[in-house]
């Protein structure tokens, strides 16, 4: 049944793209392992893998097990018997197929970075009754969690074959001191319904080498890490040992993070859902502020460092009239400040909503209350409550102007966002991510986070998604479209609006319709 590779002929090359290449000998050159300035920083021990083709085409590839297993034997993928997928044509992903990340080029550009596109493959390392594969839930809620879980399960036993699959339970430390449970499609079947982890979560207690005996003690060849940034980089720690250990386990990562903060993918799961709750607590707001003379609902919405959520929930509204998040400093006091633009709104409609992110205005908090130190266990900094500061702040200011008596309601809706299931768009969404890590895992592909990329699913470096922060570009058009729509101050100076540009010189993805793209003859700054 099994056949054997030619992986052998270089374990650092993927064997796929040796042996089925479609590129020519000349637009692939030999692939090389060495750090880039973009890794500067990165904890991990594993280097890049960067294959470099004709004028300008990278491809930051992800680790596969023969590059540290070299002659693994390799089965034909079971699904070229199962009647769903038999009649699809060209079902099986081409090994040589790339997705690039920037698709608004110029005519002299280089072709520039590109991720292995992700999806079946016609060959697979694992035998069916092989796989014993995990899965873990870390960091924390976003809507959409039990429906990856469930596509996992489900997308490993129908189309694999696949029938042990350990729920570890309570996030990385439930490797070592907690319970696991076996999951099957029958146990699963309804928890896409329900909102949280089934498997439960937690934050801190990542200890790499006791999580990779656990792996090895247990007998798991197949690991699913869901969780965000911090989960991803945990993940690619314990891919590193894995790899050190010299053991067959394929350790794939779905991003997870409700603010939309993870890098290179086009958005993360839960993020439509949660923009889609927020509009409940921001109509709850608005009914409030305008039933009474001066009235001000204030919504506060998750956004730790991103205010993704804050600036799509105000967009989709409507009825916001000030939207604060942390990437866009703001003012109370003084010409151009927030007071005085609440003062005119007031005068001319009455009433006024206000959403606020989370992280917003940190400094400013931190100037008159204490200073940020506190940490979760996970070594998140623990933000100050900027939305009861911001209606006392308001409350305040008004209490001076007795012509303009205010009435304040203060909504803070962000555990019951995230509590939430995920809505149908985002519960397709998981399907696919499941699918492609599930498809990713069996083709051998390991140290690997799995998202879109201008709409095509891809096998992304752990590196890459841990790296950097997906941020709103306050220089963008989408930021621009919201002003224009608010009708609120910048608060923007011109110092402020050079100091972004410079930090902005990653792309922004998609979601922002944004400039995305390559600048003539500026090549990535993360490419060696
Ligand atoms: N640099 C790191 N190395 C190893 N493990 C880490 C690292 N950073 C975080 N972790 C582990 O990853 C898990 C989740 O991290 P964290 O609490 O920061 O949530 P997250 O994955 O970033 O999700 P969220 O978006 O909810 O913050 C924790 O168990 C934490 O110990
Ligand atoms: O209270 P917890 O569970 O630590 O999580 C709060 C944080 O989690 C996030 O939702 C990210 O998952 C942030 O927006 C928020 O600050
Ligand atoms: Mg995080």
């Amino acid at each position: 049944m099994g056949s054997s590779s030619a992986s052998c002929l270089n374990p650092q090359i993927d064997p796929n793209l040796v042996l089925k290449s479609s590129l020519s000998a000349s637009d692939v050159k030999a692939p090389v392992r060495f750090p880039s300035p973009a890794r500067m920083g990165f904890e991990g021990k594993s280097q890049p893998k960067i294959v470099e083709g004709e004028r300008g085409y990278v491809l930051e590839d992800v680790p596969h097990l023969t590059d540290y297993l070299p002659g693994l034997p390799t089965y034909p993928n079971p699904l070229q018997d199962n009647p769903a997928y038999s009649v699809v044509k060209q079902y099986f992903v081409n090994v040589d197929d790339t997705v690039a990340q920037k698709i608004v080029v110029h005519k002299s550009s280089p072709r520039g970075t590109h991720f292995r596109r992700s999806g079946p493959r016609q060959k697979v390392y694992f035998e069916s009754d092989e796989v014993h594969a995990c899965i873990v839930t870390c960091g924390g809620l976003c809507p959409g969690l039990n429906t990856v879980i469930r596509e996992i399960v489900c997308g490993l036993h129908h189309m694999y074959g696949v029938n042990r699959v350990l729920g570890i339970q309570g996030g990385y430390k439930g490797f070592y001191a907690r319970n696991t449970i076996n999951l099957t499609p029958k146990s699963v079947n309804d928890i896409h319904k329900r909102g949280g982890t089934i498997l439960g979560t937690s934050r801190g207690g990542h200890d790499t080498a006791k999580i990779v005996d656990s792996i090895e003690d247990r007998g798991i060849n197949q690991v699913y890490i869901i969780g965000g940034d911090g989960t991803q980089k945990g993940a690619s720690v314990i891919y590193e040992e894995i790899e050190r250990r010299g053991l067959k386990v394929a350790v794939a990562g779905i991003p997870k993070t409700i603010d939309n903060d993870i890098a290179v993918i086009d958005k993360s799961f839960g993020f439509d859902t949660a923009v889609e709750e927020a509009q409940r607590a921001i109509n709850a707001a608005h009914v409030e502020a305008e039933s009474v003379e001066n009235g001000i609902g204030v919504v506060k919405l998750m956004g730790r460092y991103s205010g993704f959520i804050a600036m799509y929930a105000t967009l989709a509204s409507r009825d916001v009239d000030c939207c604060l998040i942390p990437e866009s400093p703001f003012y109370l006091e003084g010409h151009g400040g927030l007071f005085e633009y609440m003062e005119k709104r007031l005068k001319e409609q009455g009433h006024m909503v206000l959403v606020v992110a989370e992280g917003a205005g940190q400094d400013l908090i931190a100037e008159s209350l204490r200073s940020m130190s506190v940490e979760d266990p996970s070594g998140n900094k623990l933000l100050l409550d900027v939305g009861l500061w911001l209606s006392e702040k308001i409350r305040c200011h008004f209490a001076k102007k007795p012509k303009m008596p205010v009435t304040l309601k203060y909504i803070d809706p962000t555990y019951m966002i995230r509590a939430i299931p995920s809505n149908a768009s985002d519960n397709v969404y998981c399907t696919l991510l499941a699918h492609s890590a599930i498809h990713g895992a069996m083709a051998g592909y390991t140290g690997f986070t799995t998202g879109p990329v201008n709409g095509r699913h891809a096998y992304i470096p752990f590196y890459r998604i841990t790296e950097t922060q997906n941020k709103v570009v306050i220089t963008d058009r989408m930021w621009a479209r919201l002003l224009s729509s608010t009708n609120q101050p910048s608060f923007l100076n011109s110092h402020i609006i050079e100091e972004s540009k410079k930090e902005e010189e990653s792309p922004p993805t998609q979601l922002l319709d944004g400039e995305n793209c390559m600048e003539n003859g500026v090549v990535d700054a993360s490419l060696p």
